[in-house]
């Protein structure tokens, strides 16, 4: 291979990786998982992987597109924070116009592949969803609200919901006690990286519950908003939904959770907000599995 060949294939592998960051990856993996949760669960036996693999694809391009739109719309705050600095658009790697192309094509094909092969219903709260996530939180609460990933958060705790209208095409309260748990998860997940990053969000401007009340309320919220999910997460066992390998893995994942937000209320080094931002994502992937697991041993 030619200098200048090389470096064009250096290029494009760039930019690939590029377009894949604007999805925000990880995150979307994980919603992901909750959503093929929320489809197991909706029904005893397998999931037709008719239903299944459209869904899939679909939520994840939708989830993917509003993330786009965030690095779009975020991307002057973004350039202004340690943590965010060096993503496409504050770089410069990606033009506003290639990401906004992206994300409407993205956008679009997941709509239609819901629309087309899964249900009108599952299309439209997906649809929902983006907009919730990219044009009422990233537009609007975001920057008006330290409430903002609270109400934000409804928006990223909708795709247990999703996954179970695809199979059955209708809402129902087992997958919205799913949502609860995601919805009250987000808080204690959230604020413990702002409490990390609370100088990067001063310096620019974003009206983060650290920002706006401080370090100390803030812990305070983490740690009442933690023995809220420690209550919501013992739901799907009283109700029937899950049995005892549930309740005893997801006991073991609260004490884990409630040990941080006492820590970090109460004894915090350096490091502890972050390692509970970190421990918060292995937590909500463990009770995901745990639900899953549950199901098929018991069901
Ligand atoms: C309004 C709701 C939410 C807010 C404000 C929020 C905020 C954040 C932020 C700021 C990060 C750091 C990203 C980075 O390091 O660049 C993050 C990471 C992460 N979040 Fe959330 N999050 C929310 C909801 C969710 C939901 C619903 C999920 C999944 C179900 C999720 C899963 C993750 C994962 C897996 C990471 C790690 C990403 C990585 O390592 O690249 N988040 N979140
Ligand atoms: C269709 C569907 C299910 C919708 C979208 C859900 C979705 C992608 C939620 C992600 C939540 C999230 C990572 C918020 C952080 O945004 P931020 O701007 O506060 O964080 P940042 O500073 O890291 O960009």
């Amino acid at each position: 291979m030619t200098q200048q060949a090389i470096a064009r294939s250096q290029e494009r592998r760039a930019s690939w990786r590029e377009y894949l960051e604007l999805t925000k990856p990880r995150v979307v993996a994980l919603l992901l998982l909750t959503a093929v949760v929320g489809m197991c669960l909706a029904t005893t036996g397998w999931v037709d992987w008719q239903i299944m693999l459209p869904a899939i694809t679909g939520i994840g391009l939708m989830a993917g597109s509003a993330a786009a739109v965030n690095h779009l719309v975020d991307r002057h705050i973004d350039a202004k924070m340690a943590r965010t600095l060096r993503r496409p658009l504050p770089t410069g790697a990606l033009s506003p116009k290639k990401v906004i192309i992206f994300a409407t094509v993205m956008g679009l094909l997941g709509y239609l592949l819901l629309e087309l092969f899964v249900n009108r219903l599952t299309a439209m709260l997906t649809l929902a969803s983006l907009v919730g996530y990219a044009v009422v939180y990233t537009m609007y609460l975001k920057r008006a609200t330290p409430q903002n990933i609270v109400i934000g958060g409804i928006a990223g705790a909708a795709p247990p919901l999703l996954g179970w209208t695809a199979v059955t095409g209708e809402i129902h309260a087992n997958a919205v006690l799913l949502v609860m748990i995601i919805f009250t998860w987000t808080p204690p997940h959230f604020w413990a990286l702002a409490v990390h990053r609370a100088k990067d969000y001063a310096k620019a401007e974003v009206p983060m519950l650290p920002v706006t009340h401080g370090i100390d309320f803030t812990k305070t919220c983490i740690l009442l908003y933690t023995v809220l999910l420690t209550v919501v997460c013992i739901l799907p066992y009283l109700i029937g939904m899950s049995g005892l390998i549930y309740l005893a893995g997801v006991s073991a994942l609260n004490i884990g959770f409630l040990a941080y937000a006492w820590k970090l209320k109460f004894a915090p080094n350096k490091m502890t907000a972050y390692n509970m931002f970190k421990y918060s994502i292995w937590y909500l992937m463990g009770l995901f599995i745990l639900l899953l697991v549950d199901h098929y041993i018991f069901s």
